[in-house]
């Protein structure tokens, strides 16, 4: 099999506040090769942000290391783009202004300002965003928000797509689009992607793999799960498809299994 674009080797990630240390990551490996797909699923606090966040050079590793093309991911860069929960659009600039602002931070000085326009454009495009180009972020909805984060992502052309939970914010109905977009994008550009989900079936219907992480502290990857259903897929379609059922039991039945025992309430004497 060919080398993998993105190698997270024996990553060990501990946080210092106040002289307490917590540990967070424990001995997390992951191997992703270029044009795949990975949803990144666990309870809340067990460290996926903080695993994605290692990727996007936000947080540095106490042990180990993570490779990007093999070379050790040092800090934030142009290669690795993320798209969070909750935009971070500029909201003085419009929809337009806030993807040509990225696209000029980094071709601003190779291009002209026909080529400019035109990438922009194309970005905008890409996620059906063109005909509000004109407005500004408080002017659309939050799903049109989003298509407009991951409009200025792409536009870096980014060797790894990082996204926080971007669809968490939204209501179903946009949910459902959004995630027709990005497996609609990722069919045509291929980009390599890694989303974080609380959502099992988000996670099954987009996913090449889905990687299930161990609570935290200590938090490792539990299970990782291919799922093979076959591609264009159709949400309505993929319900029934054996590979795509089997997919979904797999991963309920390990997020059961690791929640969080209730504590027990102590009965009045
Ligand atoms: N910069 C930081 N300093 C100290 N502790 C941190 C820091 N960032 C994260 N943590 C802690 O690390 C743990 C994992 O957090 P993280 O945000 O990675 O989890 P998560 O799985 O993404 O959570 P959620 O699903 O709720 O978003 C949490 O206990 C969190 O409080």
């Amino acid at each position: 099999m060919s080398k993998p674009l993105l190698s997270l080797e024996n990553i060990y990630v501990d946080f210092e506040r106040d002289g307490v240390i917590s540990q967070v990551l424990d001995n997390v490996s992951l191997s992703v090769h270029k044009g795949e797909f990975l949803s990144i699923i666990g309870h809340s606090g067990c460290g996926k942000s903080t695993l994605l966040n290692v990727v996007a050079g936000l947080v540095p590793v106490t042990l180990g290391a993570a490779l990007l093309d093999n070379k050790e991911i040092k800090g934030p860069g142009p290669e690795r783009a993320v798209v969070f929960q909750n935009h971070s659009l500029l909201p003085w600039m419009t929809v337009y202004e806030n993807v040509r602002l990225a696209v000029a931070k980094l071709y601003g000085a190779k291009e002209n300002l026909k080529q400019l326009h035109d990438r922009t454009l194309h970005n905008l495009e890409l996620v059906k965003m063109t005909h509000a180009k004109d407005k500004r972020p408080g002017e659309i909805s939050g799903g049109m928000k989003q298509r407009v984060g991951i409009a200025r992502a792409l536009a870096m052309e980014p060797k790894v797509l990082l996204l926080d939970e971007p669809f968490g914010a939204l209501d179903a109905l946009t949910r459902a689009h959004l995630q027709d977009t990005v497996m609609e994008l990722h069919e045509r550009i291929r980009s390599t992607v890694l989303m974080i989900t609380h959502d099992v079936d988000e996670a099954v219907l987009l996913a090449d793999r889905v990687v299930m992480m161990t609570n935290g502290p200590k938090a490792r990857i539990g299970q990782i799960v291919d799922v093979k259903t076959p591609r264009p897929r159709d949400r309505r379609v993929v319900m029934q498809d054996m590979q795509f059922v089997e997919c979904r039991r797999r991963i309920v039945s390990f997020l059961e299994a690791h929640d969080h025992a209730p504590v027990p309430l102590t009965e009045p004497a």
